[in-house]
């Protein structure tokens, strides 16, 4: 039942003198249901793992895969949903556009991406934004806009990066509570990068980056 597994999976950039070990061989697995937290200092390795877990980097030593998901990147693409830290919504696109067109490039009908993206954005609290332009939200609406766009897809793992770093603590509480509980609501598994205590302390299980070395309470690691 495995969503993902990463076995002695690591990801060095450069070469030569200029190398540099992002993640060090790396061993875990992420099961349905499961609430993870990624925490380590900055530059630890945090999004590199985020990115291996995702498929969006390709491991330079070790393996990932995805026994319940299927390895190719189509079939990945519908089941997998990232939350960046970042600005990521197309500006010049409504909030309901945003929402809608992951949904559209996995292959939804435009009704269907249409009808996903309204009940998204109700559970997220965004709905009274349904035709504001991306670009007009404060920080926290875009972030709670870039949640939507994740569920919207319908996904069995969330993988969140620091989606609450650019936010004041107050904001920041709130779109994890919006998160918690957009997960909790499609059953979809969640792991999240952060910095934060507090945010870290709110996730089942507890992964540390040090240096690029992945560190998995043995009672939570590999089953
Ligand atoms: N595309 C890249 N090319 C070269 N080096 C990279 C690249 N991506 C990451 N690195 C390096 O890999 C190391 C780990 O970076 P990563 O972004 O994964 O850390 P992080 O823990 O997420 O940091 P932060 O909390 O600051 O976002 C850093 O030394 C970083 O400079």
């Amino acid at each position: 039942m495995t969503l993902v597994r990463c076995t002695e999976a690591a990801r060095t950039f450069g070469q030569g003198d200029q190398a540099v070990v992002a993640v060090h061989g790396s061993t875990c697995a992420v099961e349905p249901g499961a609430r993870i937290a990624i925490t380590g200092s900055s530059g630890s390795g945090k999004s590199t793992l985020l990115h291996l877990l995702a498929g969006l980097e390709t491991p330079t030593g070790g393996a990932v895969e995805w026994p319940e998901l299927g390895n190719s990147a189509a079939e990945r693409s519908r089941d997998i949903a990232v939350v960046f830290q970042g600005p990521s919504l197309l500006p010049a696109l409504t909030v309901a556009e945003n929402v809608g067109l992951a949904a559209v490039l996995t292959g939804v009908s435009e009704t269907e991406a249409d009808r996903r993206a309204a009940a998204a954005m109700e559970t997220v609290g965004v709905a009274m934004l349904t035709d504001q332009l991306a670009d007009t939200l404060s920080g926290g609406q875009a972030q709670r806009v870039a949640i939507a766009r994740a569920i919207a897809l319908r996904p069995r793992l969330v993988l969140a990066d620091e989606p609450t770093g650019q936010l004041d603590g107050e904001t920041g509480a709130h779109v994890l509570d919006v998160l918690m509980a957009a997960v909790a609501e499609t059953g979809a598994a969640l792991v999240v990068t952060t910095h934060d205590p507090a945010v870290a302390g709110r996730l089942g299980e507890h992964w540390q980056m040090n240096d690029g070395r992945l560190v998995v309470p043995a009672r939570e690691g590999v089953r």
